[in-house]
């Protein structure tokens, strides 16, 4: 019986470590062995997942290991792990959509400063009673003096306000500090985020989680389009990436209106002149990383320049020959060109739709430099679909030589189109967070990633809204992802970070400035692995 068990178990090693040599983190493993302070790195960090699996989840009464972000999302934020995973330099932070990348909390930070000159009205007044049953739906817009409201905004809180009236922000704010008024900021706030409550059971389909979640941006919009909060949303941007261990950005942009506001409330603002806003966002944000001594931290912020899938194709192949435009005085800083918008939203395009034009921006390119210098990093595939219109953008963004896929959330349905990204080197910017809150698994375990990095498809981590779903800029993403499986250690996370560089769109001398740059930083966390695990009980 021994000599049949042993026989058995040497089957069973084999077969295990013939299916690991698929995994996208094949080599990494055996990497680990050869440098003393990294496996003692990986393995301590084992230890802290097991141990509070162990203590904390297995012993939860209301929650395990893998349950929803959002419900789950207070305990993880007061655990060891994650407090090791925060501090990793997770390399580059390739898909989030910019306009939802901040925390709400810096937004208002932001807002209150420029209270004078924002406006908010309301479709309901801001009753007890209202707000209670979530009945009002408020927007901002900068306005200047010649715009003066003409109520006090204290009426806004009585049932004589008359609705759609525009009130001051700045005087709205001084009386929800009123302890009887305390819910107004966090009910406002609720607008331009997606709460446990809605993912999970107030708008649990596609069609209302997605309606829910562009009203959001409505409100955050009246917010951001003018010019002196821009310029400080994007330095907050810069510098939260810094603080959560992302060092380079590769931010979908979609300046969506042909004008914003500038600084004294006029609409007035080109979209170059929104870029040349952001740059200088860029630079105070590095002012700032410079006087605190930690510019080394940052390693450079590009865009990719995005219009939404339900416009024309005349509207995009304007936005094509602007976002030309941009490109060519600024050749550095755009890196790409997407569609964004709910895939499966009844109004949108497929990318087939838009063959023509697509196929068109790519023979001008050729034509004007000899060369593709803005490549599609398309949108693919964010569905549970198999087969559908919306499934097979897939087919189409990789024709169409996309650099990485967006979400690829149906990738794994498809054996060639997964050998394809191994072959030709496309990365799929993987999204479990936004994935699950945006209703199309129910945790991550039941994510697609595993699959992927099983089948070695190059992937990376992202984060897609994270102030919209209560995200960090990318923690709780590579958190929930080593928490949750098995296979996957500090090794792993390693490779999706160095993903997030190898597969990025700056040029070849940028990337290997990256690279080392990582690397080194790299080399520091994992001494400061080491020293937390000597002390660690
Ligand atoms: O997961 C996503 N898939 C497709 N589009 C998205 C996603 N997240 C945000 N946007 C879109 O990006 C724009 C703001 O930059 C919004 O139009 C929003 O719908």
């Amino acid at each position: 019986m021994e000599k049949l068990m042993n026989k058995y178990s040497e089957r069973r090693e084999e077969l295990l470590g013939f299916e690991n040599k698929f995994k996208l983190d094949y080599s990494e493993q055996d990497n680990i062995k050869f440098h003393p302070d990294y496996s003692f790195a990986v393995e301590f960090v084992d230890r802290v997942r097991c141990y509070e699996w162990y203590n904390l989840w297995f012993k939860a009464q209301h929650t395990e290991v893998g349950a929803p972000f959002l419900d789950t999302k207070n305990i993880i934020a007061k655990t060891k792990l994650f407090e090791l995973i925060k501090k990793m330099p997770k390399g580059g932070l390739l898909h989030a959509h910019t306009d939802a990348s901040v925390p709400l909390g810096d937004v208002f930070k932001i807002a209150h400063k420029y209270g004078a000159f924002i406006q908010i009205k309301s479709t309901h007044p801001l009753t007890q009673h209202n707000i209670h049953f979530g009945l009002a739906k408020i927007s901002f817009r900068p306005a200047n003096q010649d715009k003066l409201p003409s109520i006090d905004a204290s009426v806004m809180l009585t049932e004589s306000y008359e609705t759609g009236t525009w009130c001051n922000y700045n005087q709205l704010a001084q009386l929800a500090q009123h302890p009887d008024n305390n819910n107004i900021i966090p009910f406002i706030e609720k607008q331009m985020l997606i709460t446990a409550e809605e993912s999970y059971i107030t708008h649990n389909t596609m069609g209302k989680i997605w309606s829910k979640f562009g009203s959001c941006f409505g409100v955050l919009s009246g917010l951001i389009a003018f010019e002196p909060i821009w310029e400080e949303y994007i330095k907050r941007l810069v510098l939260r990436c810094v603080e959560d261990g992302v060092g380079y950005v590769e931010t979908r942009l979609l300046l969506i209106n042909e004008l914003s506001y500038d600084v004294n409330c006029n609409l007035r603002l080109t979209r170059r002149d929104s870029i040349l806003i952001f740059l200088r966002g860029v630079e105070s944000a590095k002012d700032v990383l410079r006087e605190e001594g930690r510019l080394d931290k940052f390693y450079g912020i590009n865009i990719i320049y995005c219009t939404l899938r339900f416009v024309s194709e005349d509207e995009l192949w304007n936005a094509m020959l602007t976002c030309l435009d941009i490109y060519k005085e600024f050749p550095t800083l755009i890196k790409g060109f997407d569609l964004v918008g709910h895939e499966e939203s009844p109004s949108g395009h497929t990318l087939n739709d838009y063959l023509e034009t697509l196929l068109r921006f790519q023979q001008k390119q050729i034509e004007e430099f000899g060369d593709i210098k803005i490549p599609y990093v398309f949108h693919a595939g964010e569905t549970l679909h198999d087969g559908s219109i919306v499934d097979d953008n897939l087919y189409d963004a990789l024709l169409l030589g996309t650099r990485r896929i967006g979400h690829g959330y149906s990738l794994y349905k498809h054996p060639t189109l997964m050998q394809m990204c191994k072959e030709k080197g496309v990365c799929v910017e993987s999204c479990p967070i936004s994935n699950e809150v945006l209703r199309l698994t129910g945790g991550i375990g039941n994510h697609p990633i595993t699959c992927l990095i099983n089948h070695g498809v190059p992937v990376t981590l992202s984060s897609d809204d994270p102030a919209i779903f209560q995200n960090a800029i990318l923690s709780y993403d590579f958190y929930m992802l080593i928490n949750h499986s098995n296979k996957t250690n500090l090794g792993t996370l390693k490779v999706l970070a160095r993903n997030s560089i190898e597969y990025s769109l700056m040029d070849e001398e940028d990337k290997s400035r990256v690279k080392g740059k990582w690397e080194q930083d790299w080399e520091e966390y994992v001494r400061w692995l080491r020293r937390q695990g000597e002390e660690w009980k």
